[in-house]
């Protein structure tokens, strides 16, 4: 790339990572361009970061900024767009101090003024887990009937989906005895919320827990939040009792969970000493290349996990896309790295000038897919394939130890951000609606692609930076594709306004846009919520 033109990108990428942004709590009538279709009615909700300075401090990573939700109502052929800065308290601390007074992901910040809200220096010698941050800006979850932005920490926090209004902060700690949650929970088929946490017990009880919100508050006269009721469904024990695995998701298949313990590791000492040391939370994540992965089942009837040990090589996931059982296996397919490189390049210094040079992927995303076998004879030869599918090339090698190694099928390359038709989420699939990138981590393009015949459909456009797709199905879907993907485009062309794009499920073309003349920010996962007819 010659200079001028990376001078161009530069700027270009400026605005999209662009550090401040501003709100618009009042609806927005957006100009709608094509044909919306009339079943598509509710609401968008999504969230990311959109404020990385404030006062004269900065933020240093991409994942640190304030929280923005932004919505896209749809209702009878118009849309109106809205968004607005979750009122965590970290927001509130720090606009009240005009400076970053609340540590995240990529930055430490101290000393802290907000004594009341987060404490700080003496407990984190007494309870070794300092008090994370509220500032939810991850993913927008569902619990019963509330709505609430999500991120890794033990707080998530109540939003009103229409006003985009913050209420209630939620400490799941106070409820099941996890220190740290995923932004990627699930919903079973009685649309229960089942997430998983790292318990960081004491004495170095380190666990990994699998618990369920209910959907429906037991004690339906008082209106308390289903997370108040929520109960252990199984606990994993942490192989290193003082670094369990950094995990971003998990998957969950009719009736399993399937878990990735992963040699990228939180140091728990590491943690509980940063703010003496003065480095952030992100730096006590580390790599361990020589290590495994081990892949624990866990069968939600039985609550247990299976005595089989199952492992595969060295790898870093952030994403499950889905999993499913079939002819006593389960399948289940992610989006793995070779390396731990990607966080950092959302390093806000890499994402300026130097971009091109500096933030070349030192692994592309791999979507791979792997097979565990559910019944397996104990008595077969070492490297017997116990894997009888004839769909996939995934392998599951027996070795001398009676362990299971567990080789995948590369399915495709260079998706993330994958999303499903989550009614098949736990079934049998065919398609994966995903962010499509090369060798840089920012996505310039969204993809569809099939399993079945391995063909990928695209869209792209100039100057578009498209956000994770999200597969909404129609009301009397037939076929898995039947519906419609929704994608939040932030355009850097002066002259053309950002949208929210409507691609037809099948086709992946374009049936309608939402344009809107305000600035948008690039947001990571949303949730969509259908009017009720
Ligand atoms: C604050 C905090 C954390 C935050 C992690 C974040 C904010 C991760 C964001 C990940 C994203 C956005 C991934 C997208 O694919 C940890 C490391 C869990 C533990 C220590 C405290
Ligand atoms: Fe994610």
């Amino acid at each position: 790339m010659d200079s001028s033109s990376g001078a161009a990108r530069s700027r270009e990428l400026e605005k999209v990572f662009s550090r401040t942004r501003k709100e618009f709590p009042d609806p927005l009538k957006a100009q709608v361009q094509g044909n919306l279709p009339p079943w598509l009615q509710g609401t968008l909700l999504r969230n990311g970061p959109g404020k990385h300075s404030v006062g004269e401090t900065s933020y240093k990573h991409w994942f640190d900024g304030l929280a923005l939700l932004h919505s896209f109502t749809i209702k009878d052929g118009e849309v109106h767009y809205r968004s607005k800065f979750l009122r965590s308290d970290t927001y509130k601390c720090n606009m009240e101090a005009n400076r970053i007074v609340v540590s995240e992901f990529g930055t430490m910040a101290y000393p802290d003024p907000c004594k009341n809200i987060f404490s700080k220096a003496a407990t984190y010698l007494s309870n070794v887990i300092p008090d994370f941050t509220d500032n939810c800006l991850i993913n927008i979850i569902r619990c019963g009937e509330d709505v609430y932005a999500v991120t890794e920490t033990n707080y998530i926090r109540k939003i009103d989906p229409h006003t985009l209004e913050t209420l209630e902060k939620v400490n799941y700690t106070k409820y099941v005895a996890v220190n740290l949650a995923t932004s990627h929970p699930h919903y079973d088929s009685a649309q229960n919320t089942i997430n998983m946490g790292t318990s960081i017990g004491e004495k170095g009880k380190t666990k990994y827990i699998i618990f369920k919100i209910p959907a429906v508050n037991p004690e339906k006269e008082k209106k308390k939040s289903c997370v108040k009721y929520a109960e252990v469904m199984c606990s994993i024990p942490s192989q290193g009792l003082l670094s369990p695995s950094y995990y971003h998701s998990f998957g969950m298949s009719e009736n399993y969970i399937i878990f990735l313990e992963q040699p990228f590791k939180l140091d728990i000492m590491k943690l509980a000493t940063a703010y003496f040391r003065g480095v952030n939370w992100a730096s006590c994540l580390s790599f361990h290349k020589d290590e495994k992965t081990w892949i624990h089942i866990v069968d939600k009837r039985t609550k247990k996990t299976l005595s089989t040990k199952f492992y595969t090589d060295c790898m870093v996931v952030y994403h499950h896309i889905n999993a499913y059982e079939e002819d006593n296996h389960i399948v289940f397919d992610v989006i793995a790295y070779k390396d731990n490189s990607l966080y950092d390049m959302f390093y806000l210094a890499n994402l300026n000038e130097n971009f091109d040079e500096q933030n070349v992927l030192t692994s592309v995303p791999l979507c791979k897919r792997f097979v565990i076998p559910l019944q397996h004879d104990k008595n077969a030869e070492v490297g017997t394939n116990f894997i009888k599918l004839l769909s996939t090339t995934a392998k599951a090698l027996k070795e001398k130890d009676d362990s299971i190694y567990c080789q995948p099928e590369v399915l495709c390359e260079g998706i993330e951000l994958p999303r499903i038709n989550y009614d098949y989420n736990g079934k049998n699939y065919r398609y994966i609606y995903a962010a499509h990138v090369q060798w840089r981590p920012i996505p310039t393009q969204i993809s569809k692609y099939d399993i079945l015949t391995k063909k990928m459909l695209i869209w792209e456009e100039d100057h578009c930076w498209p956000a994770e797709p999200l597969f909404v199905p129609s009301p009397n879907a037939k076929e898995e594709d039947d519906g419609v993907i929704l994608s939040v485009i932030v355009s850097t062309d002066p002259e053309k306004a950002s949208f929210l794009l409507i691609l037809d499920g099948k086709t992946f073309t374009e049936i309608a846009r939402a344009s809107v003349k305000v600035d948008v920010h690039l947001d990571l996962h949303g949730y969509f919520i259908p009017d009720e007819k």
